[in-house]
């Protein structure tokens, strides 16, 4: 593959049902750690999961709000604009298309990460993309014997490395620990709670937007 220097393009992907301050936390860090441009990628039909509690639309709107302020963290909408699966391989050799030779990095919540071997083509995936894994509480780091084969000789420790090459490269980046999940927002919103401080403040000034989660029957 040919060298290049670019800035790095990463890419975080999720269901975001909500978006909550530990996706924004490890995303901005991410973006400090890899000096990149970072964007959040909302799935459609997540492809190992359950449809989300919230639509599309739903689910961009609180990302649109939960994002102001700020312009290191944008969102890229792409992948609701495909019918069927979001496979994050047909995402990748789109964003290829677009950004030539540029590095681009996958970044994975290290639950995610670990769960690679069973993704879509996932062996491509390293012809794709680089693979930033963000650490997560409570998420060991030991992975299936196949993906740990196939990472084995991919990991750098410095992210400058990444500037180099297009794709091919998996980086560890700690990130400040922070256990918070969707899945306990949803429980916490569906029990009437108000948490407050586990997502964007702005989300509280529009009703409309959690909504969805206070009652998911509406
Ligand atoms: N607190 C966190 N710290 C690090 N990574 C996270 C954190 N929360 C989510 N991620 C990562 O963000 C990406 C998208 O996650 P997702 O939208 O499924 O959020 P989630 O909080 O894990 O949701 P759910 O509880 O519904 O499964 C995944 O790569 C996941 O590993
Ligand atoms: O491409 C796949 O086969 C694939 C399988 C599972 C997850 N993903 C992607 O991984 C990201 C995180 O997914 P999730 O389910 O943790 O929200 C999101 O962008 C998904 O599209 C992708």
């Amino acid at each position: 593959m040919p060298q290049t220097s670019a800035r790095p393009l990463a890419i975080f992907g999720g269901t975001f049902d909500p978006v909550h301050l530990g996706h924004l936390s490890v995303a901005w860090e991410a973006a400090e750690l890899l000096d990149a441009e970072v964007r959040l990628l909302p799935v459609s039909v997540p492809p190992h999961r359950a449809p989300p509690i919230a639509t599309a639309a739903q689910r961009v709107a609180i990302l649109r709000a939960a994002l102001q302020g700020q312009s290191r963290l944008t969102l890229d909408t792409r992948e609701l604009d495909r019918p069927g699966p979001s496979y994050t391989i047909d995402t990748l050799h789109e964003l290829r298309a677009e950004q030539g030779e540029r590095p681009l990095v996958l970044l994975l919540g290290a639950d995610a990460f670990a769960g690679l071997a069973s993704w879509h083509r996932w062996r491509e995936l390293f012809a794709a993309t680089h693979i930033g894994v963000l650490s997560r509480p409570g998420v060991a780091t030991a992975l299936p014997d196949a993906l740990e084969r196939e990472v084995a000789g991919r990991r750098i420790a410095d992210a400058a490395e990444l500037r180099a090459w297009p794709a091919g490269k998996v980086i560890e980046l700690t990130v400040t620990p922070l256990e918070i999940s969707a899945t306990r927002i949803r429980e916490l919103l569906a029990a009437g709670r108000d948490p407050r401080y586990l997502l964007p403040a702005g989300l509280f000034d529009d009703p409309a937007l959690l909504a969805p989660y206070r009652n998911p029957a509406a």
